[in-house]
């Protein structure tokens, strides 16, 4: 497969750049200084059958209509939110990406999360390294063990978030498109008053055109100034403006989060909030799981190209 021209769109794992490297023609987006077009024009872009791309630069239109050899977008993420699947369905381009290897690391994060803002993790850390414990003790947190959680969107993340909540005895709610017959969680079909009914409401769903901003002012209002929020999801799954105007305000009680709106870009308001655990979009960035999802894109791609079934397909 040593001529098959794949093209990374940007810097992801060490470890998949050298897998790719050791089996296919590597094209590396980033090292382009030009546009696309000059570089596909320098590189052969019609040699290249197939792009790995991420949860920052997957396959758009212009990508995608820059290369007439396209055959494969394997997706180093479990998100498909930076690829045009319409585009890829019209085209007959095929699609995958990385779940289930990394549902455990994003679960963990969520509750990690969860933890660090009800028990102040981040801030008291800071408060030993300071040399404040000498003048006063931390004060009183808040309790997790038996809260109430609420899950948006009852997927491979979103079960496993669930699991890990009902070992701290929270009880456990969840909205989605459609009830899931497999759940034995209460269900809401309005996030309105899933968001009225939970302590801790977190966001585990894909990114689409109808969860975008579906945590809204209407929703942060619901869960109320006692409520917490974690986003382990995408940033545009929260109304960002709305998001830190509650916090500032106080109609929110805190909030955890691994992603933004406009990454790396977090909002300047947010740095300065003890009630706020701030991650750098890293649900999935432990060794293992990074290890495994470069495995994963290899051999869905190695699948593709010897006519077999892709391992984890979208399209
Ligand atoms: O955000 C992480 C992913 O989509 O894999």
């Amino acid at each position: 497969m040593k001529s098959i021209g794949v093209l990374m769109t940007c810097p992801m794992h060490k470890y998949l750049e050298q897998q790719l490297e050791t089996h296919f023609n590597l094209f590396k987006l980033w090292h382009c200084n030009s546009s696309i077009t000059e570089f596909l024009k320098t590189h052969q872009g019609n040699t290249i059958r197939a792009v790995v791309g991420n949860t920052e630069i997957g396959a758009d239109v212009e990508l995608i209509a820059s290369l007439p050899s396209l055959e494969i977008v394997a997706s180093y993420s479990v998100g498909l939110d930076k690829i045009d699947l319409r585009k890829c369905e019209e085209k007959g381009i095929r699609v995958a990406n990385t779940p289930d290897v990394l549902t455990d690391d994003v679960a963990d994060l969520a509750i990690g999360l969860i933890l660090g803002v009800l028990r102040g993790i981040c801030a008291s850390d800071a408060y030993v390294r300071i040399g404040k414990w000498k003048d006063a003790d931390f004060g009183l947190a808040t309790k997790f063990s038996g809260k109430s959680v609420g899950i948006v969107g009852l997927g491979r993340i979103g079960t496993a978030i669930a699991k890990r909540a009902e070992a701290f005895g929270c009880s456990i709610s969840y909205f989605s498109r459609s009830q899931k017959p497999f759940a034995n969680y209460k269900f809401y079909s309005n996030i309105i008053d899933l968001a009225t009914s939970c302590q801790i409401l977190i966001v585990a769903c894909a990114l689409t055109e109808e969860t975008r901003h579906i945590i809204n002012r209407e929703v942060i209002d619901a869960l109320g100034p006692k409520g917490i929020l974690i986003n382990i999801g995408r940033g545009a799954h929260v109304d960002e403006t709305e998001l830190v105007s509650a916090l500032l305000e106080g109609r929110l009680g805190g909030a955890g989060l691994d992603v933004y709106e406009n990454e790396p870009d977090v909002p300047e308001e947010l740095l300065g909030l003890g009630n706020v655990v701030l991650q750098p979009h890293v649900g999935s960035d432990t060794v293992e799981t990074s290890d495994a999802m470069a495995d994963l894109v290899i051999s869905n791609l190695k699948a593709h190209f010897s006519k077999k079934s892709l391992l984890t397909p979208v399209i």
